[in-house]
């Protein structure tokens, strides 16, 4: 049997909080990966998503590039290609990318959005998944807090001004079949925990604690949740931020674009990530200092090229 990441109904822990907790911790802490259905959020909104993407991204470069910002951290509007890098690769990843950041009235940390006037249903489209990812990002962590013996509401007041950012990806057609760059190199995502859009499009690859790829198969509607780095921390590692990676496609589907929507969600800067005692044990021994969020973020956007 081919290996493949568990799947978990988050409709289930309204009429089984306990039951879901157990199974949720248990998916998470052997892959880190699992695909999320039962989330409630309406295919039509990914659909016009997806076509806001598609439409951006045909313009050309130097009307995108107009919509490039001096925010932290590239944290709003165009990143043309080449730009980002996964921390231990030598080469840059095969993308371009739009962020959409959280906007909180009189919060000077988070930066206004750019919104591309070219495309009328871009704004309402980002802002409408925004919010829908949101959401489910709450709930998750929800989860994840009871599975990690805190309150359920723990995260609440944590991340209601943490920089969560929708990250508009395309993966432009390969021509040159030789390059030695990835779509996106092997990586650990710096976040909580990041929700990932399906692109239908194959490429996406986990690896398992056995040390093999898994391509990720999406099923239609499936969102997938991972851990990222700052969760894995606060949990001492017992959940881990596991290493995926982007493929390039074989042959003639090289030459396809490749588009996917990952949300990452964010704590608030002052939040603190040092590992939760309960997570400490003699078999799991402290592994990481502690540290803030803010700190933690700056030293990583500077290792992948966001920031200097
Ligand atoms: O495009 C994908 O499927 C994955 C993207 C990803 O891992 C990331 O941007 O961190
Ligand atoms: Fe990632």
């Amino acid at each position: 049997m081919i290996n493949q990441i568990p799947t978990l109904d988050i409709s289930d822990f309204g009429h089984d909080p306990e039951g879901f907790t157990n199974a949720f911790k248990r998916a998470y802490t052997e892959w880190g990966f699992a695909g999320i259905t039962g989330h409630g959020i309406d295919p039509e909104q990914i659909r016009n998503a997806f076509a806001a993407a598609q439409a951006f991204f045909a313009l050309p470069v130097e009307k995108k590039t107009r919509y490039e910002t001096d925010a932290v951290g590239r944290s709003r509007g165009y990143v043309p290609f080449g730009t980002e890098k996964a921390k231990d690769s030598e080469f840059s990843d095969l993308k371009e990318f739009y962020h959409v950041g959280r906007e909180v009235a009189g919060i000077a940390h988070l930066a206004p959005n750019v919104w591309p006037a070219e495309i009328t249903a871009f704004r309402s489209s980002f802002e409408s998944l925004f919010t829908s990812l949101d959401d489910l990002a709450h709930r998750l962590l929800q989860v994840f807090a009871l599975s990690l013996e805190l309150p359920q509401d723990y995260f609440d007041t944590r991340v209601n001004h943490g920089e969560a950012l929708l990250r508009i990806l395309h993966y432009p057609p390969i021509l040159d079949g030789n390059v030695p760059n990835l779509r996106a190199a092997a990586h650990e995502d710096i976040n909580l925990l990041t929700l990932l859009v399906g692109s239908e499009q194959e490429g996406l690859e986990v690896l398992s604690r056995q040390g093999e790829w898994v391509p990720i198969s999406m099923i239609k509607g499936t969102i997938i949740c991972n851990v990222g780095d700052m969760l894995q921390r606060l949990s001492n590692g017992t959940l881990p931020s596991t290493t995926h990676r982007v493929v390039n496609p074989q042959g003639d589907k090289a030459k396809s674009s490749r588009y996917s929507i990952p949300f990452f969600m964010h704590p608030n800067p002052t939040m603190r990530l040092d590992c939760l005692p309960q997570c400490v044990t003699d078999d799991q021994p402290l592994q990481y200092p502690p540290i803030t969020a803010s700190d933690y973020l700056t030293e990583r956007l500077i290792q992948i090229g966001l920031m200097k």
